[in-house]
């Protein structure tokens, strides 16, 4: 084993400690560095075996000493100005041929300005992103990979190695040029937010609607990860379920303040879909819920001023076997969504986007594997540039289901439940199969207060309407 340290790494939190181990077992010695010098001592003392591939230093200069040629620079530090402060403080000192990855969670403009930036500079950049969260950062995430060939070149085996494997394929790739890999990892987020809206709001049907305590709504999550549904966030989801709460006893789910969090990558999504003109309205709607939930003050007031929702669920209005089927509907949607704007993107930017391999790197590693991802990386293969609704599978899929969605929907919001990712789904459903939508109403509205005109169904030329005086 050739134990030259060529890479380095900056940022020993949650990603980066857990990457740097990976990339160590994987073959890879590596020097490492962090802004608080406390916690690179405490990743060392606890590497175990792995600690004579890591190099660990103290100051950026140490670091860059400790690297030979061709050096590679990971930084793993949080989105925006810290990147930049990376790079700043890095730049004087590197040479020909050194190479930094921004393998955090960066918006792809972000990225696409700094490769640009790194013309006519010494050294070369490239974003990459990373999904697993700490446990597939250690032992296998999805990579992404924006770059030029020679760079995926350069660092393409390392990406392999340290990566997931599903059937025996490694769940990396190279996206596309500048910051190709940095938006699909934005829109991975993007349907990661979505899928975890759809399940949550299938939680509140089971909960508020049908009374079920949380051992019940684990049975449920567990027999569901084994059929269609099977994901690691179906699968996390039972285990969320089932947790007992160390602290006060009872389901550890029933102690959680129900404010979701959020570091920005579903918004950035719904923000380049609406530059991109694609819609995206699961996602949008799986963003708004989390920044409604926060609002948590003025829920109460809500509460207080109108009445609290929600209501009781009638009788035995819908059951879990009919919540599975709409899970699958809404999933799909919600997918065939997320790979309408990567194609939409790919158009728009000049990007060659591998559509079939970007599902086939998500199939193991990242946030958002799933079972299902195996048939979508097929479907993709085998009608390119088609919208996943309309590709078996999941048009059958959709055709048997699509009624328990629509069931559920208006189940849940006749007993005050919001389902909001769950009915936009549906919405965008129904209007993918409306031959006459009400636009029309929208397009006479445009031309009588602003003279926009409108184009006539038989064809004629008389783009505006008898608005008269009115209009
Ligand atoms: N957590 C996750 O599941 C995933 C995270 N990511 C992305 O990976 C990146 C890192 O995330 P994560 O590991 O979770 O974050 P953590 O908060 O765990 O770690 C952040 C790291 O960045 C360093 N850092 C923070 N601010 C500065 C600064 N101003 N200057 C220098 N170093 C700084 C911290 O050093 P110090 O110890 O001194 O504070 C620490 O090493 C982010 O871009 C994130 O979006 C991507 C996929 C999954
Ligand atoms: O990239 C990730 C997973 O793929 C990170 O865990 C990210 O932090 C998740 O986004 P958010 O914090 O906004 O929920």
């Amino acid at each position: 084993m050739d134990e030259t340290v060529n890479f380095g790494l900056i940022g020993l939190g949650t990603m980066g400690a857990a990457l740097a181990l990976n990339i160590a077992e994987s073959g890879y010695p590596i020097a490492v560095f962090n802004r608080t010098a406390a916690v690179t001592d405490d990743f060392i003392e606890n590497a175990g075996a792995l600690r004579p591939r890591l190099t660990p230093t103290k100051s950026l200069e140490e670091l860059l000493a400790a690297i030979s040629a061709p050096r590679t620079i990971i930084l793993m530090v949080p989105a925006g100005q810290v990147v930049d402060q990376q790079i700043e403080a890095l730049a004087p000192m590197l040479e020909e041929g050194d190479l930094i990855i921004d393998a955090g969670n960066a918006n792809y403009a972000d990225t696409e300005r700094r490769v640009r930036d790194s013309d006519g500079k010494p050294y070369d950049y490239m974003g990459i992103g990373v999904s697993g969260g700490e446990e597939g950062a250690r032992h296998g995430p999805s990579s992404m990979a924006g770059g030029t060939q020679a760079q995926w070149e350069r660092v393409g085996g390392m990406l392999e190695a340290i990566s997931a494997r599903y059937d025996g394929a490694p769940c990396a790739a190279l996206m596309g040029p500048g910051g190709a890999g940095h938006f699909v990892k934005m829109v991975h987020n993007g349907i990661e937010y979505a899928d975890m809206q759809m399940i949550a709001e299938c939680y509140a049907i089971m909960r508020d609607g049908l009374g079920m305590e949380a051992g019940a709504i684990a049975d449920v999550f567990e027999a569901w990860n084994d059929g269609p549904l099977a994901s690691y966030l179906i699968e996390i989801s039972g285990k969320v379920a089932r947790a007992t709460d160390p602290i006060a006893g009872g389901p550890m789910l029933d102690a959680i303040r129900d404010t979701a969090g959020q570091k920005g990558t579903g918004r950035w999504t719904a923000v380049e879909a609406q530059h991109l003109a694609v819609p995206v309205p699961v996602i949008e709607a799986a963003v708004a819920a989390r920044n409604l939930s926060a609002r948590i003050e003025a829920r109460q007031r809500g509460a207080d001023a109108f009445g609290a929702m929600p209501r009781e669920m009638q009788g035995a209005a819908i059951g879990t076997e009919l919540l599975e089927q709409a899970l699958i509907a809404g999933k799909i949607l919600c997918y065939a969504q997320g790979f309408d704007m990567l194609a939409k993107a790919a158009s728009e930017f000049g990007w060659d986007l591998p559509m079939a391999g970007i599902a086939r790197i998500w199939r193991a590693g990242c946030i958002i594997r799933s079972e299902m991802l195996n048939d979508m990386a097929s479907a993709l293969e085998a009608m390119p540039g088609d919208n996943l609704i309309f590709a078996p599978p999941f048009s059958d899929l959709l055709t048997r289901n699509s009624d328990a969605l629509r069931k559920t929907v208006t189940t849940a919001i006749s007993a005050g439940i919001a389902v909001p990712a769950l009915a936009s789904g549906l919405s965008w459903f129904d209007t993918m199969r409306t031959p006459r939508t009400p636009a029309n109403m929208i397009q006479a509205q445009r031309d009588f207060f602003g003279a926009h005109g409108f184009d006539r169904l038989d064809g004629k030329d008389a783009p505006h309407g008898p608005w008269g005086d009115d209009g």
